[in-house]
């Protein structure tokens, strides 16, 4: 309070690269009712920013991978000046290294994604609070305060690790655990009494940060399409007789025309979608990142358009040109994008255009010649409702007066075909695995790196490769994998370029009336003859799992953060057991709710790749595992799913399947797992081989009773 009236308090966040950062932000603004916080990377703030500290109230040191030494030229300025502040983990560590004490490694095993009892001093910034949570997220520590310099304020009871401090000289803070993670308590009161601090040191000449040029970077959700169009499509549907939807897709196949089939072949999907190309406005698209060039397809007369620039805005720009009227339905699709993106579709991967013909990429990954995602714009779909047995019929083209013709045609060749008997009898496929030795080697490096505190987890994956019977179309490999697998978020493509058997049991994001549902799986179990699904559930509830999975709600609440209205992002079921053919998993499932500005396809490109699939902090864990992986992942741990032309939306985390692109005919596999520092190499093989056993007898078209290879 300034003269009596409520200036808003002017926040500094430092992000360091953390994938909690943006929780800290929300944390602040629910600690604060006027505030207005300006976010920078930690080392690419406009210099003058350090010297300008003064201008702020008041800053947050974020957390982040790595050692605070690394940071060390900032940080010094910070620490040196008057300004109140408050350092977490790395802040925390910084703040100690500032005062001479020395940072090291944990002693015992880091805590990561695991929660602690702390007992603080109930003053400072933990007056009234005695006793509190905290979830711990660090791989280093300060083994003793050895100045006078600080105070202790807080330590943890199982293991008596300084949690906090204070400095005695100036308003400086830190706080080792992470008050901002969903498993930490008291997170608001701690920051209010940090707030009281700040008020007793706030002056009336206290400049504005706007006065210095500092922009307030409120976090502004920048979505690809800035001024939105009236829609152009009018969106007609109606109710066939009902029809298996993989007697469609068999007739398709033997017509050998494209497969474009989103299959709920296992609850709690309820809708399965096929795509047709038939319409006057089907495309192709495709993008290749090395290149950074999108190709954009007209399936009738095949004119391709080239764009150079962002895959991601030239789709959301494409889709801007084929909105469709809004209609009252209860129907997921009704036209629009359905396709693969792979994982290295995204900033986070080092590929960038720049590197991409460098050694590493060239070689080492060797997909300079394949396809990092391919879509379908289909405008003509037809929706399967599993449950009520209901079918529907749908064109995007108002006046498709060839689709009565078309359907009534289709569904005169249906009744003359009668679905296929899947051949139970390969004559096998040449498989090439990961060696034990390899990957248990590869599990070794992910812990020495969690070990140096780079990062808490990491979603460690590598290849099979399949040669398959040439017998075989790809649709009985389908027929095959999904017998074996049958899965919620399951889909069978076969496009231009990239064939993909997708029988995965992870939503990554579903998003339906600006509503946005992620749902993370992490902890797999191997299903036993005996096990039942309580003590499977009794199983995935331990620390090892639970702690994987905690990382992962904390990254994707720190991704909606940055786009989600405040306040909405609720994780309202923290851990749920799901059983599938295979495996019991362990899952969450976090929602937040986005300003209408805000398309599905602009919380896909920003909380893209999935977080289950690289760990945390996701920026130098997705990079760390690019050089630790022998392969690219392509197409694997990307995402499957549609994007409808009303706005809907829902796509998975694409493992347990086979992809090939249609240039080699090599089927790839990928498969992996979170590997921790609670993680044995060999047990992470192990749980490779079974996630890779999802699909693999598919391609040897086993019954589903007998594996061999
Ligand atoms: C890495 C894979 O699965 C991921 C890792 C999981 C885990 O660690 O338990 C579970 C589901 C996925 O998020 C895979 O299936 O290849
Ligand atoms: N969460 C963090 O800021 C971690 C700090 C440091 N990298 C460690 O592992 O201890």
């Amino acid at each position: 309070m300034i003269n009596g009236e409520e200036k808003p308090l002017r926040i500094l966040l430092v992000d360091c690269y953390d994938s909690y950062t943006f929780n800290i932000h929300d944390l602040i603004q629910r600690a604060s009712s006027k505030c207005s916080i300006t976010t920078v990377h930690w080392d690419t703030a406009r210099p003058d920013l350090w010297d300008s500290l003064t201008c702020f109230d008041a800053i947050f040191v974020g957390p982040g991978p790595g050692n605070p030494s690394e940071y060390a030229s900032v940080f010094e300025k910070i620490w040196n000046s008057d300004v109140p502040t408050l350092g977490i983990c790395l802040g925390f560590q910084s703040l100690a290294l500032h005062y001479g004490c020395s940072v090291d490694k944990m002693p015992t095993l880091p805590w990561h994604g695991r929660i602690s009892s702390i007992l603080s001093t109930n003053d400072s910034i933990y007056r009234n609070l005695p006793s509190v949570k905290g979830m711990r997220y660090h791989s280093l520590y300060v083994d003793s305060i050895r100045t006078n310099a600080l105070r202790v304020l807080a330590k943890s009871t199982e293991d008596q690790i300084v949690m906090a401090i204070e400095a005695i000289e100036k308003p400086h803070y830190g706080i080792l655990y992470h008050p901002e993670s969903i498993g930490s308590s008291d997170a608001v009161s701690i920051v209010r009494n940090f707030f009281n601090v700040v008020e007793k040191f706030r002056t009336d000449n206290s400049t504005s940060s706007t006065e210095t040029g500092f922009d307030v970077l409120e976090i502004q959700p920048s979505p690809f399409i800035k001024n939105p169009k009236t829609p152009s499509m009018r969106i007609s549907s109606q109710e066939i007789p009902w029809t298996d939807p993989l007697t469609v897709v068999e007739y398709l196949n033997n017509a050998d025309k494209p497969i474009c089939f989103l299959d709920s072949a296992k609850k709690p999907g309820k809708f399965s979608i096929i795509g047709f190309f038939e319409g006057p406005l089907s495309y192709f698209i495709r993008y290749k990142k090395w290149i950074n060039t999108t190709y954009i397809v007209n399936c009738q007369n095949n004119l391709e358009e080239t764009y150079n620039g962002d895959f991601w805005e030239i789709v959301a720009k494409f889709m801007e040109e084929h909105k469709a009227f809004p209609i009252e339905s209860a129907l997921p699709f009704h036209g629009g994008i359905i396709g693969a993106i792979g994982y290295e579709c995204s900033d986070y991967s080092s590929r960038s255009i720049a590197e991409a013909s460098s050694f590493t990429y060239d070689t080492k990954k060797n997909q300079r010649n394949y396809v990092d995602a391919e879509l379908a714009f289909v405008d003509r779909s037809i929706v399967f409702d599993l449950e009520e047995e209901k079918a529907y019929v749908q064109t995007l083209y108002p006046s498709d007066d060839s689709l009565q013709i078309w359907w009534e045609d289709l569904l005169f060749d249906l009744q003359k075909f009668s679905k296929n008997k899947l051949k139970h009898h390969g004559h096998g496929s040449t498989i090439k695995k990961p060696t034990e030795q390899d990957y248990t080697d590869r599990v070794r490096i992910c812990q020495q790196r969690l070990l140096n505190g780079d990062s808490y987890e990491m979603c460690l994956t590598d290849t099979t490769f399949a040669y398959t019977d040439p017998n075989f179309s790809d649709y009985d490999l389908y027929l095959s994998a999904r017998s074996h697998n049958p899965s919620s978020f399951a889909g069978f493509l076969r496009f231009p370029h990239l064939t993909l058997l997708c029988c995965s049991p992870e939503r990554f994001m579903k998003y339906k009336d600006s509503t946005c549902h992620f749902s993370p799986i992490k902890g797999t179990l191997k299903k036993g003859s005996q096990m039942t699904y309580e003590e499977a559930r009794s199983k995935l509830l331990n620390s090892k799992d639970t702690a994987e999975l905690n990382m992962i709600i904390d990254l994707i609440r720190n991704d909606l953060h940055q786009l989600a209205k405040k306040d909405s992002v609720e994780v309202p079921q923290l851990y749920q057991v799901e059983e599938h053919p295979n495996v019991y998993s362990l899952l969450s499932h976090i929602y937040g709710q986005v300003d209408e500005s805000i398309t599905a396809w602009d919380v896909l490109a920003k909380c893209f790749p999935p977080g289950s699939m690289t760990g945390a902090p996701k920026l130098r864990t997705v990079r760390m595992l690019e050089e630790i992986e022998p392969y690219g992942r392509g197409i694997y741990s990307g995402t499957l799913g549609y994007w409808d032309v009303t706005g809907s939306s829902e796509f998975n985390v694409i493992i347990r399947s086979a992809f090939k692109y249609n240039e080699d005919s090599l089927w790839r596999i990928g498969a992996g797992g979170a590997v921790t520092v609670l993680s044995t190499p060999l047990g992470e093989y192990e749980e490779m081989l079974l996630k890779a056993n999802s699909i693999l007898p598919a391609l040897c078209l086993i019954a589903p009773d007998r594996e061999k290879y």
